[in-house]
C-alpha cells in the first residue's frame, strides 16, 4: 500500500460514496479477492462436512461477487458498505471460531479494508468491534502467546492505520480549506463561488426558482488603508465578513473576489427582498464598523439569475448594477 493510496483513502473517508467512487475498479478488485481468500477457509470447512452450509457459503460468494463486478460500473452505497462489512466480518468472524488461526492472518486485512467502506468514524467503531471478536475468538481457542501476537499484530495495523488515515484526513481538510476559503476573512473564495453559481443556476433553471447576487464594494478603503495603515484595512475586512455573517440567512453565501470587493449569493430571494436586505446591510456598515476619520461604507449591485444567462453574463450584470450604486453614492457625496 503506498503513499498515494493511502491519501486517496482519507479523502474518501470523508465522503460517501467512498472511495469507491474514484477508483472503482481498483476497490472492485480488492473486494474480490477479499473476499475470495477469506471464504475460501470456512467454505473448505463446510464443504466437507455441512452441505446447507457449504451451500450458503457459496451463495455468500455469489453476492460478493455480483458486489465486485457491480462495483466496476456504479459507486458504492452505504447500504453496499454495510452488506459486505457484514458478510466479509460474517465470515471471519465464523471463521475464527473454526479455524483461529486462519482467522488472525486475515483479520489485519479486514480491518484496514474497513477503511474503504465506511467514513472514518464508523470504520475506527467496527474494525474496534471485529478485532475484539477476533481476538476473543482465538485466545479462547488457541494458546495464549500464539493468541496474543496474532491480537497484538492486528491491533497494531489497526491503529496504525487509524493514525494514517487521520493525518492524511487533517491534511486534506486543510488543504480543501485553503483552496476554497480566503484565509483573510473566512469568506469561500471566488473558486468556490463559480461552482456554488454554477448550481444555483441548475437549481433556478430546473425548478423555476429564485436566486439573487448581490457584488459588493467597499467605499473608501484604499483612504484608510494610507490613514490607519494595511492592519487597520485588514481588521476592517474581517469585521465586515463577519457582520455580513452575522446578518444573512443560513442559506446565503458570502465570498471574497478579492481587495475590498465581495458577492453575496441569495437563494430563493426575489429582487425587491434583496434590494431591502442589502439596504439595511448597507446602513448598518457604519453603524458598526467606525474608523472616526474615514467615512466608510458599502456600494452594491444587484441582479436575479435568469434562466438561459451565462454565469459571465450575469457577473456582468451585478459589476455594472455595482457601478452604477458606486457612482450614484460618489455623485451624493460630492453635491
Ligand atoms: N488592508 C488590505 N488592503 C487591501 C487588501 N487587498 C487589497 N487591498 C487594498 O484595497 C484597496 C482597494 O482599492 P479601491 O477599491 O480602489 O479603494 P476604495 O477607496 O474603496 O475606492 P472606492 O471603491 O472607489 O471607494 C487598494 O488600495 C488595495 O491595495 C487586503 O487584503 N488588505
Amino acid at each position: 500500500m503506498n503513499i498515494k493510496f493511502l491519501s486517496d483513502l482519507s479523502l474518501c473517508c470523508k465522503k460517501q460514496p467512498i472511495l469507491i467512487n474514484r477508483y472503482p475498479k481498483y476497490a472492485a478488485f480488492v473486494f474480490f479477492t477479499t473476499a475470495l481468500l477469506i471464504s475460501y477457509f470456512p467454505f473448505k470447512y463446510a464443504f466437507a462436512s455441512q452441505w446447507g452450509l457449504s451451500i450458503s457459503v457459496l451463495l455468500i460468494i455469489v453476492v460478493l461477487v455480483l458486489n465486485a463486478l457491480k462495483l466496476m460500473t456504479s459507486p458504492l452505497t452505504i447500504l453496499n458498505g454495510i452488506l459486505i462489512a457484514v458478510i466479509i466480518g460474517g465470515m471471519l468472524t465464523f471463521l475464527s471460531f473454526s479455524a483461529p488461526l486462519a482467522a488472525g492472518i486475515w483479520t489485519p486485512a479486514f480491518l484496514v479494508s474497513l477503511y474503504l467502506l465506511f467514513p472514518f468514524k464508523v470504520a475506527w467503531l467496527v474494525a474496534l468491534f471485529f478485532w475484539l471478536i477476533l481476538s476473543y475468538s482465538t485466545v479462547a481457542q488457541l494458546t495464549f502467546d500464539i493468541a496474543l501476537r496474532l491480537s497484538l499484530s492486528s491491533c497494531i495495523v489497526l491503529m496504525l492505520t487509524t493514525i494514517i488515515v487521520k493525518i492524511y484526513n487533517d491534511a486534506i481538510s486543510t488543504a480543501e480549506g485553503l483552496a476554497t476559503t480566503d484565509v483573510l476573512t473566512g469568506a469561500l473564495n471566488r473558486r468556490t463561488m463559480l461552482e456554488v453559481l454554477h448550481k444555483e443556476h441548475e437549481r433556478v433553471t430546473r425548478y423555476k426558482q429564485q436566486c439573487c447576487l448581490v457584488m459588493i464594494d467597499l467605499d473608501n478603503f484604499k483612504t484608510l488603508n494610507d490613514t490607519y495603515g494595511h492592519a487597520s484595512g485588514d481588521e476592517l475586512l474581517i469585521q465586515f465578513v463577519k457582520l455580513v455573517h452575522e446578518s444573512i440567512r443560513q442559506n446565503d453565501t458570502l465570498f471574497r473576489l478579492g481587495g475590498d470587493e465581495f458577492m453575496l449569493v441569495l437563494p430563493c430571494l426575489n429582487i425587491a427582498d434583496a434590494y431591502a436586505f442589502v439596504a439595511r446591510l448597507q446602513k448598518l456598515v457604519p453603524q458598526v464598523i467606525n474608523y472616526k476619520s474615514v467615512e466608510l461604507g458599502m456600494s452594491f449591485g444587484v441582479c436575479e439569475m435568469q434562466e438561459g444567462e451565462t454565469l459571465n453574463e450575469l457577473i456582468h450584470n451585478a459589476d455594472t448594477a455595482l457601478y452604477q450604486n458606486k457612482l450614484a453614492r460618489k455623485a451624493n457625496t460630492l453635491l
